[in-house]
This record gives C-alpha cells, structure tokens and sequence, in this order.
C-alpha cells in the first residue's frame, strides 16, 4: 500500500499494490494493522456504498457529535472526492484537498474525523464504497454548501452539468454559519 500525505497532512491518499495474473487482479483494499501504524489509531464499524449518475454532487457532509472518518474508494467510474478541514482551532481550517478517484487508479482518500466530505461524479455512472469510524447518526448530521466561497473548492465540473443536489444539500449552509468542530 502506497501512502501520500497531501497539503492538509491529516488527510491521506493511499493507493494499493495491485496483483495482475492472466485471471484479472487481486490486491488488498485494507489492513486494520497497517491503517493503525501509518494513519490512525481508529476502528471502522459500518460500510456503505452509493452509486449516482454523472452531475450528481453528495456533500458537503458531516456529523457533529459521532463524527465519522471515512476511507473512500471508488468501484466503478470516476468522481471528484473532497475533505473539507472544519476543525476551529487547525491551522488547515477552512481547506479543501480534492482527488479525482476511480475504478481505474484504485486510489483512496482517507477523510478524518472533523472534515466535511463531499464528491462529484465525473463519469456516466459512478459506485462509491467508504469505511466509517462511527455510526451514522441522522440527528447530528449537517450538511455545509459545496460553493460556499469562503471555502472556494475548484470543482472540475463538467460543462452541461451542473451539479444535482439533494434537498437537504440545496438548503445546506454556509461555513460561516455551520456548526463546526472545536
Ligand atoms: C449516510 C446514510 C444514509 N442512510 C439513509 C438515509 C436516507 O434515507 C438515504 C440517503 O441518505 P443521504 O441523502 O444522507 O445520502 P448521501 O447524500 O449519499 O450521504 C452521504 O454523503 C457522503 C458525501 C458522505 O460523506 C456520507 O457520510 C453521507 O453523508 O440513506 C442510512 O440509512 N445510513 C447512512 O449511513
């Protein structure tokens, strides 16, 4: 497993050795020893995976109390995936890193406990599948807009679609107004 820290050192790119033979490919997608040794020292306790369709913008989301990090890798097609750093008192408040992941370069972005996630669909089709460190918990769940300028997140949109959103995410806030972590 090949690790990458990125600009906001907490998040973490990880891309896994892959194994091709005449029959197609095997690799490892996690090792609880090695995520406790290099990344953090945290358990995952629910999976989940979504599939949307090309335009189709899920975030910017987080849990207020029950925050969930999340190791995130895509199954099929490609998206534009987000952390946003909403920690008050981090150096990094405020930033965004975003990676384009995909069926194809198996790459994983590791989104820690007080980021806000969000991705936006890039191919016809895309399956997302991500590890969490907590449960969900609809109650604690907030959503802060994915164009919020102060955050400033340079979406590679695709001309023609404009992202979709959920409800809950058209009526999302803004960070100044969001509830944050400490
Ligand atoms: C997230 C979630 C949703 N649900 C249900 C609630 C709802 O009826 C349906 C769809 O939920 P949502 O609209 O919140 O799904 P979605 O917009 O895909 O929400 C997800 O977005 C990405 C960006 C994240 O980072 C995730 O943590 C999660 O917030 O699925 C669960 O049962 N368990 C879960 O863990």
């Amino acid at each position: 497993m090949k690790l990458n820290r990125l600009d906001i050192p907490d998040v973490v790119v990880l891309a896994p050795q892959l194994f091709g033979d005449h029959r197609g490919f095997f690799m490892e997608t996690f090792r609880a020893d090695f995520f406790k040794e290099k990344i953090a020292d945290m358990s995952f306790v629910q999976d989940n995976h979504s599939r949307s369709s090309q335009g189709i913008l899920r975030g910017l989301h987080y849990q207020i109390e029950n925050s969930q990090g999340k190791l995130v890798r895509v199954i099929l097609g490609q998206v534009f995936d987000v952390a946003v750093d909403i920690r008050k008192s981090s150096p990094t408040f405020g930033r965004w890193i975003g990676q384009t992941l995909s069926a194809e370069n198996r790459k994983m972005l590791w989104v820690p406990p007080g980021f806000a996630h969000g991705f936006y669909v890039l191919s016809p089709e895309a399956e997302l599948v991500y590890k969490c460190t907590d449960y969900y918990a609809p109650q604690h769940e907030r959503s802060i807009r994915w164009d919020d300028p102060q955050i400033g997140i340079r979406w590679p949109l695709i001309p023609g679609k404009p992202p979709v959103l959920s409800e809950k995410d058209e009526n999302a806030c803004m960070l100044d107004t969001a509830e944050v972590f400490s």
